[in-house]
């Protein structure tokens, strides 16, 4: 089983921190979404694992190994860092021939992952007649070549058209259920909340939150009652009387705070309130991230030098 091991990683370029004293294990058979603002930390962190930088002191490891020390890394690990890099010039089978060849990888495996993301149609055209959807699906079968234990994405929903993203939400879902170590890092929130297990996230390089995704949410959003009915005053008086602590939301319906769905619905219908709708609200990860960005200090706007 090979995990991504960050220990008191820290990158400075000039006087900026990147990276501060990050510590952090990303495992096996679990999706981890890498979350945090522009400018937290992530692609650097990335680039240090990938060995593309050099750490101000601290380690990066994959399975024990720093990165360049893997022989034939893409059999190792598969990364998306920037869906632009291809050689414009290439055509996708060819881009991803000459990775594969420098490998040792077989040219049946270009085939197969050129199918398995869409891209067989289009693969003998030039990479810069692309879409940044095709790029970025093209970059998903570069880091998928090498069958590797380890997939690290940066942002990999970017440019995806809606049956891009069912698709790679499957498929970040299937690659943890095989036991790979899977690290994507997204703005999107819904995104993150439709695939990942795990979280990590950053604030100016330092890590705010390394904790099962539900455990996130639920430390710090209340779930509540969602409830709508014909009779608003004899409801608002039924939770009144049992305390409960209700709102009213611009289109009709309530939310009652701190409530399970059972004790609401017996309340009503003792009460005898007409019920439209009764449903268990679960906090989203917005809500929890929106709350973090507002109590944690490494949100604050950083100064952006000139
Ligand atoms: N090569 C570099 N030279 C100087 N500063 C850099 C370099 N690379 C990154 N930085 C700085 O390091 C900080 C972290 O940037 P990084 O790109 O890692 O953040 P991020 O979390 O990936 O942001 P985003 O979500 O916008 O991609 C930023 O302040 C950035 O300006």
């Amino acid at each position: 089983m090979t995990s991504i091991e960050v220990q008191a990683l820290t990158k400075e370029f000039g006087s900026r921190r990147a990276v501060d004293d990050l510590t952090f294990t990303v495992r096996p058979g679990r999706v981890t979404g890498f979350l945090g603002p522009n400018g937290a930390g992530k692609s650097t962190t990335l680039r240090l694992v990938l060995g593309l930088d050099r750490p101000t002191s601290g380690t990066a490891t994959v399975g024990g190994r720093a990165y360049p020390t893997l022989q034939e890394p893409l059999r190792h690990v598969g990364a998306l860092l920037d869906a632009q890099a291809a050689h414009g010039s290439r055509t996708g089978r060819d881009h991803l021939r000459t990775l594969a060849a420098s490998n040792r990888i077989p040219d049946r495996r270009v085939d197969e992952l050129l199918e398995q993301t869409g891209l067989a149609p289009a693969a003998r055209r030039r990479v810069k007649t692309y879409s940044l959807g095709m790029r970025q699906r093209l970059g998903i079968a570069a880091a998928l070549l090498g069958d590797p234990a380890v997939v690290m994405l940066d942002e990999p929903s970017n440019g995806l058209d809606p049956e891009g993203i069912i698709w790679i939400r499957e498929l970040l879902r299937r690659l943890a259920g095989e036991g790979r170590t899977v690290l994507v890092s997204s703005h999107l929130m819904n995104e993150t909340a439709s695939f990942a297990d795990h979280l990590v996230v950053l604030g100016r390089g330092r890590l705010l939150a390394d904790t099962p995704m539900r455990e996130f949410i639920h430390a710090r959003v209340q779930p509540s009652v969602r409830v709508r009915t014909t009779d608003p005053t004899a409801l608002k008086a039924a939770l009144a009387e049992h305390g409960h602590d209700a709102a009213e939301h611009e289109d009709g319906h309530w939310s009652v705070r701190h409530a399970r769905v059972d004790d609401i619905g017996r309340l009503a219908s003792a009460a005898g309130v007409p019920l439209l709708e009764l449903a268990a609200e679960e906090g989203t990860l917005e809500q929890a991230y929106l709350d973090l960005t507002a109590t944690e200090t490494e949100f604050t706007a950083q100064p952006q030098e000139a």
